[in-house]
């Protein structure tokens, strides 16, 4: 069975740390002259796949963008997620899903299982009601060749005072999070556990030692002000980092896709 660490590191290695975003907001619908509505979801999806493929590692749907439509915004993003498996990308469902463990269970249950009709390839999850509570859905994980990556040192702003809060122990949240997921790659070559650390924080604030096992998944670049040619200086790691990008190459419209994912792998250097 393939591991998601031996999965993730083999595709930056391929093709690089680009992961692009799959967000359809209603305003950028308008924008590709799509309605807001569920048949406009698959085709806003299929053609960030189609662009994607072949250029990029990764791909992140934002399952909050599917949800508001309800059902028919589900079955909207089955469809984008199979495309995307079938194309060869890394699926990555970004729905931040987080609760007590038996709950939690059930989201590892619908996200990561073989055969699930919205199976990705790894999670974004919290860990907010304790690592403990994750526990889980960790072992699903692991029992499926999956990832998670949780979040540690998001990219909003508002984030800091939480996750930079100073816990009993005398790490800051963030580190805290940061050493147990490093503990969980621990034994393997290629860490299948990430954190989320966003490309806008400062990562010494939140007293953050990067592991070299642990992958990262860097949002914050393009609409958010990060720049991807800074990318090796702001993660310093050998693990993979994954520099994800929505709404600045999504802006592009169907047509502009392409080449606007070709202009942030050459702002990578690629
Ligand atoms: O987990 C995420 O991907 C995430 C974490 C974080 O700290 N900040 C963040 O922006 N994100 C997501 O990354 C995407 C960023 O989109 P753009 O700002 O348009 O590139 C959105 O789907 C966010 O929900």
């Amino acid at each position: 069975m393939q591991r998601f660490g031996d999965l993730l590191a083999a595709g930056v290695a391929e093709r690089g740390p680009l992961c692009v975003g799959v967000d359809p907001h209603p305003y950028l619908l308008k924008a590709w002259g799509l309605t807001d509505a569920p048949s406009s979801l698959v085709e806003f999806g299929l053609a960030t796949v189609a662009a994607a493929a072949g250029r990029v590692a990764a791909i992140k749907p934002q399952v909050a963008f599917f949800e508001r439509h309800g059902s028919k915004g589900y079955a909207a993003l089955e469809s984008v997620l199979a495309a995307a498996r079938e194309a060869g990308l890394i699926v990555i469902a970004d729905a931040k899903r987080g609760d007590v463990g038996t709950s939690v269970a059930a989201y590892g249950e619908a996200w990561l299982s073989p055969g699930s009709p919205l199976e990705a390839d790894a999670l974004t999850v919290s860990a907010y009601q304790g690592l403990g509570s994750l526990s889980e859905v960790i072992t699903l994980a692991r029992d499926a060749g999956k990832g998670l990556f949780l979040l540690c040192a998001t990219s909003n702003p508002e984030a800091a005072v939480v996750q930079r809060a100073v816990t009993e122990t005398g790490a800051t949240v963030a580190s805290l999070i940061a050493d147990e997921v490093a503990a969980l790659n621990a034994d393997d070559a290629t860490g299948s556990f990430g954190l989320v650390i966003g490309a806008t924080i400062e990562r010494e604030s939140f007293g953050l030692r990067l592991d070299s096992r642990t992958p990262i998944l860097a949002p914050g670049f393009g609409a958010q002000g990060g720049t991807l040619d800074r990318l090796g200086d702001l993660y310093p790691t050998d693990a993979p980092v994954l520099a994800s990008v929505s709404r600045s190459v999504l802006q592009a419209g169907p047509g502009g896709l392409a080449d606007a994912i070709d202009d942030h792998r050459r702002q990578l250097g690629l």
